[in-house]
């Protein structure tokens, strides 16, 4: 098994290093180095999400990726285009990495720079300092809970941070419990190699608001990167895609626009498989379903299901398509059964879209996407009283019929709403006029039902144009 080879060979170089440079004459380096640049500060400072840019020329589940990449050029071009911290590979065996990289790199750049290595000892903490780190990478998986404090307590005596890296809610909870302040979750299994890409989904809302969070592996694609933004996570560390491009400075770009300019698109009141599969290959980010009776779009939550089921590409865990998040949209309904079907159907948010009050919102066990009605004008104050309450605010026309009219609203209003708010606009959006609507009030993403409609049915035609109308608008965006 790859971790427990790699684990060992870490011993053996461990025991060799310790014989070579005891820890007494490595501590002394430790005292000569400049105090360590702060990796928290470096991805919480901006309401953004963060690229940690990584330096390696090989990996076990890949093999050769950039054998002869220049580690600190590489580095430069990735502080040029703006990488918040710099992650590079030590260990030799299997990523082809130095401890010459790191300390090199350190004095080319001005950003953190974070060894990303399978430490565990507390030598390996010392003589990451020693080279000149900032910041060390701990994997819950090779270590113990005595372990893991043990070498976050060194590593703070060192005035370096700590990535800490989990795999599964138990390594995230352990993580957490542990003190950790910057906690990385990894889509890639490192027993099995298996990527999974959804795993910050399922884990993000276990971790406190306090912790900064890293996703990583895996992040290829502006969609990549757009899904990220929707876990609120404050960084992406990102190696392969990065290390085998031609052009460096142009996937960073694409990556960092994906995660923090582009807009989020909900397609909504979808109840067939075709049309699920429709949204997907044309790139939705949200799936909405109305569970609202008198809506002609109510589906129930049952035949959601089955839907799901009989949707190829959703099923389709290997699609090269990011499966959308799914959004039960419900008005005025208990709390006890909104929480069962959210469960029962895996739902991933919950948009409100009645008279449910901050206090209701805090009893749904999903973040919460609360409808509010946006005329002529628009109650800000009843806005921000849901800021602690709703994930996200939707703003749509008011209407006795709840919403889903295909009537649209002052967008001037919108744009005061979305310089407070991270706005979901809604109300008579269509594949003619989102590209104005999104320039105009620069939301954090659309809301679209009626506009992708032919009698009162979805048409998938309409849904593509909406999304490429979307995306192209993304691309001007720039
Ligand atoms: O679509 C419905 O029937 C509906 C019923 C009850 C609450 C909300 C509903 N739809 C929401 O309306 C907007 C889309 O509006 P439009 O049709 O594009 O004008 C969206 O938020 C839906 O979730």
């Amino acid at each position: 098994m790859f971790l427990e080879r790699i684990v060992t060979q870490t011993r053996i170089d461990l025991e060799q290093h310790k014989r070579e440079q005891p820890l007494e004459e490595l501590q002394r380096r430790v005292s000569e180095q400049t105090p360590a640049r702060d990796l928290r500060q470096a991805l919480s400072s901006r309401p953004q999400v963060n690229l940690i840019a990584e330096v390696k020329r090989a990996s076990p589940s890949k093999g050769m990726l950039a054998p002869h990449i220049d580690p600190v050029e590489l580095a430069c071009t990735y502080e040029q285009n703006g990488a918040a911290a710099i992650s590079v590979l030590t260990e030799p065996h299997f990523f082809l990495g130095s401890s010459e990289f790191l300390t090199a790199i350190k004095a080319a750049v001005n950003v953190p720079v974070l060894r990303k290595d399978f430490i565990v000892d507390e030598y390996q903490v010392y003589e990451a300092r020693a080279w000149g780190a900032d910041a060390i990478l701990l994997i819950c998986a090779i270590l113990d809970d005595a372990q893991l404090s043990h070498l976050l307590q060194v590593a703070r005596t060192l005035g370096m941070h700590c990535l800490v890296e989990a795999h599964s809610k138990e390594e995230a909870q352990r993580a957490i419990s542990a003190g950790a302040m910057i906690i990385g979750v990894n889509s890639r299994d490192l027993v099995s190699f298996k990527m999974n890409p959804y795993l910050i989904r399922d884990l993000r809302s276990l971790i406190p608001a306090d912790r900064v969070v890293v996703a990583e592996s895996g992040i290829h694609t502006a969609a990549d990167a757009r899904r990220l933004a929707r876990y609120d996570v404050q960084a992406m560390l990102v190696g392969e895609s990065l290390v085998v491009s031609n052009d460096v400075p142009g996937q960073m770009r694409m990556l960092l626009q994906g995660a923090n300019k582009s807009t989020q698109a909900k397609i909504c009141g979808l109840r067939t498989p075709e049309h699920i599969d429709t949204c997907i290959e044309a790139g939705a980010d949200l799936l909405g379903f109305i569970f609202h009776e008198p809506s002609h779009r109510y589906i129930e939550p049952r035949q959601v299901k089955a839907a799901l089921k009989d949707s190829k590409l959703y099923n389709n865990g290997a699609s090269e398509h990011a499966l959308p998040d799914l959004v039960g949209v419900f008005v005025n309904k208990e709390a006890a059964y909104i929480n069962e079907v959210a469960e029962e159907l895996g739902l991933h948010y919950i948009q409100l879209h009645g008279t449910e009050s901050p206090a209701f919102c805090q009893q749904i066990k999903r973040p919460v996407i609360k409808a509010i009605q946006a005329g002529s004008q628009i109650d800000l104050d009843l806005l921000l009283s849901y800021r602690d309450a709703a994930w996200r605010i939707l703003l749509d026309t008011p209407t006795s019929e709840w919403g889903g009219t295909g009537v649209t609203h002052d967008w001037n209003i919108a744009r005061t709403a979305a310089q407070t708010a991270q706005i979901l606009l809604a109300g008579g959006l269509n594949p003619e006029n989102v590209r104005e609507a999104v320039l105009h009030v620069k939301p954090w993403g659309v809301d679209v039902s009626s506009g992708v409609e032919t009698n009162k049915q979805k048409d998938s035609q309409k849904i593509r144009a909406f999304m490429q109308a979307v995306r192209n608008t993304d691309t001007i965006q720039e």
